[in-house]
């Protein structure tokens, strides 16, 4: 499992080290790892180490400290060093050690200064690079870049894109926030980035998680003082541990019998995809409860699902899923608000998915997994603080991701999983999880109907096991935001393969939702074997 902190939870289990006058030790190791990564870096790129030239970018703080040592340990195994200072001042000691490893250091001209010779200077040095060390702000930083800084960014990205010159963040890109991933003004956007003692929040959110670029951990030695991490992000081996696979004596029932209340003779289509997609997870049963018309449509693609026009109350189910394609008109709403007044009474867990969402039991609870892209997450907030009047737009939620699931789960009581590039799962024991497994090739419509349906089997699989959760510390309300997250992982990764786009990239090419569903059998497969 990746594991992420905030800044603060980082400093305070750092306290220790300082106070025993250790500061510099800790410096040097997150020096050392800096400098690690970036030779890696140039590696991949095959860059050669020899007389390749590194620029450390460093601000006033402990972060500059951190790339100027790097610059300087960079130049024992032949670089060239150089350092722009974008700040007054600059760590004193990691100054004094790039002097002495014989690098050049320019100081962009700030606000007062008659002089921008110095900015000349940078940009040289820039075009010159072919690698640069983001140390402007780590996680002492606030309020996004501000001049220079902010100037010497922008240009540093349009060298980066044009591919000259490779950009590696010293703990976070600069500007970004360490706790939320948002950037509110200016930032870096690196390559890579090393970080120090754990992975921030702000790596694993927003526009964070894409400045980042490939995230190294350095272990600098406090890592047993950390604490419960604030976001987690599940791997291979965790959704091998998590996902509901049978035990030798399993039947249908022990597996899980998945009750569906989608679509409607308007709209057929969500029907179709959800239940397609909860068997091919390889839920026990699918149960499809609407109009026999949709029902007929979905035997003919899925011939393994007992469609009826029962009502909720008729069946029993270990898990719901409601609201995919439901409209008002037959009947459909009434089956979704039943199977959710159920769901809340009897501790079934429930997928409430688009219109769903319309219906929700004011008092909603953690095993409720609410699935909402993030037009659907502004609406859902707005009509929950109507009475204070306050207006939340997709894009507020777009820029504030993290912050927007986190409220929707405190409000709703219910586990928040937020569509998107990178899918948020927040719970409302304030447990976060953020899974980046998918392709840009699943943003097509139809693909939110594969996701409930794969989200739908696994809480089906996982109702009446919580032991392989509670054997990875996510025990207790937890487990749902987890089992959303192993849905989410699944998904993406059956998108990947759909697309032909193994790293999620971009790469490969158009996929349709039924290609998701097809792929996702192979997803389950591959995870599985390891
Ligand atoms: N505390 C420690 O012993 C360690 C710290 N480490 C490094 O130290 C970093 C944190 O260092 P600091 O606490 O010194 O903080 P930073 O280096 O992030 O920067 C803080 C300085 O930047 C200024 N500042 C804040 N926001 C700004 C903005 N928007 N524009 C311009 N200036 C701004 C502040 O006034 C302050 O002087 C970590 O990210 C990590 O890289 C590592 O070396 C590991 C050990
Ligand atoms: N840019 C993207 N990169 C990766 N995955 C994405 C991207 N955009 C959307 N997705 C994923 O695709 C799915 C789209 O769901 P949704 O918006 O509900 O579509 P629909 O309602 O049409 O089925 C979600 O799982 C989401 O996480
Ligand atoms: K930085």
């Amino acid at each position: 499992m990746l594991e992420a902190w905030t800044g603060a939870q980082i400093r305070a289990a750092e306290q220790p080290w300082l106070d025993a006058g250790e500061g510099d030790a800790l410096m040097r190791r997150a020096a050392h790892g800096l400098a690690g990564t970036a030779l890696a870096l140039l590696d991949s790129r095959n860059r050669p180490r020899y007389g390749a030239r590194v620029v450390a970018v460093a601000g006033s703080g402990n972060n500059g400290g951190d790339a100027l040592w790097a610059a300087a340990l960079l130049a024992r195994r032949g670089l060239k060093p150089s350092a722009i200072l974008t700040a007054g001042r600059a760590h004193e000691a990691g100054l004094a050690a790039l002097r002495v490893a014989g690098g050049t250091v320019v100081r962009l001209a700030d606000e007062d200064s008659s002089s921008t010779d110095g900015d000349a200077a940078a940009r040289r040095l820039l075009a010159d690079a072919d690698l640069v060390i983001d140390g402007i702000l780590g996680t002492g930083g606030s309020g996004g870049l501000r001049e220079p800084a902010a100037g010497l960014a922008a240009h540093l990205e349009d060298l980066r894109r044009d591919g000259t010159v490779a950009v590696l963040a010293c703990d976070i890109p600069s500007g970004v926030d360490a706790d939320t991933g948002e950037a509110e003004a200016a930032h870096v956007t690196a390559d890579a980035t090393a970080t120090f003692g754990g992975a921030k929040s702000g790596h694993l959110a927003g526009v964070g998680e894409t400045a980042s670029g490939a995230l190294t951990v350095v272990p600098i030695g406090i890592e047993d003082a950390l604490p419960e991490p604030d976001v987690r992000r599940l791997q291979p081996a965790d959704l091998r541990a998590l996902w509901p696979t049978p035990a030798r004596s399993a039947q249908k029932y022990s597996r899980g019998v998945l009750g569906v209340i989608a679509g409607s003779p308007q709209y057929p289509g969500a029907a179709l995809l959800t239940t397609a997609a909860a068997a091919a997870a390889g839920v026990g049963m699918v149960r499809y409860l609407g109009p026999s018309s949709v029902g007929t449509l979905i035997n003919a693609r899925t011939p393994d699902a007992v469609c009826s026009e029962q009502q909720p109350g008729d069946v029993h189910v270990q898990a719901w899923l409601a609201g995919p394609g439901t409209n008002d008109d037959d009947g459909q709403l009434d089956r979704v608000r039943a199977a959710l007044a159920a769901a809340v009474a009897d501790g079934t867990p429930a997928v409430v998915d688009a219109g769903g969402m319309s219906v929700l039991p004011d008092a909603g609870a953690a095993h409720l997994v609410l699935t909402p892209h993030a037009g659907e997450l502004a609406r859902l907030l707005t009509d929950r603080l109507a009475a204070s009047g306050e207006q939340v737009e997709r894009a507020d939620v777009e820029a504030r991701p993290l912050h927007h699931a986190r409220l929707a789960a405190r409000i709703t009581g219910c586990t928040v999983l937020l569509k998107g590039a990178t899918t948020l799962v927040a719970g409302p024991d304030g447990a976060v999880f953020s899974q980046a497994d998918a392709t840009p090739w699943l943003s097509t419509a139809g693909s939110g109907d594969v996701l409930a349906g794969i989200l739908g089997a696994v809480l089906a699989g996982v109702a009446e096991h919580p032991e392989p959760a509670e054997r990875l510390g996510l025990g207790g309300d937890t487990r749902w935001a987890a089992a959303a997250a192993v849905a989410a992982a699944i998904h993406g990764r059956a998108g990947r393969l759909a697309a032909h786009d193994p790293a999620g990239t971009g790469a490969g090419g158009p996929l349709h939702a039924t290609a998701v569903i097809d792929a996702t059998a192979p997803a389950v497969r591959a995870v599985l074997a390891g």
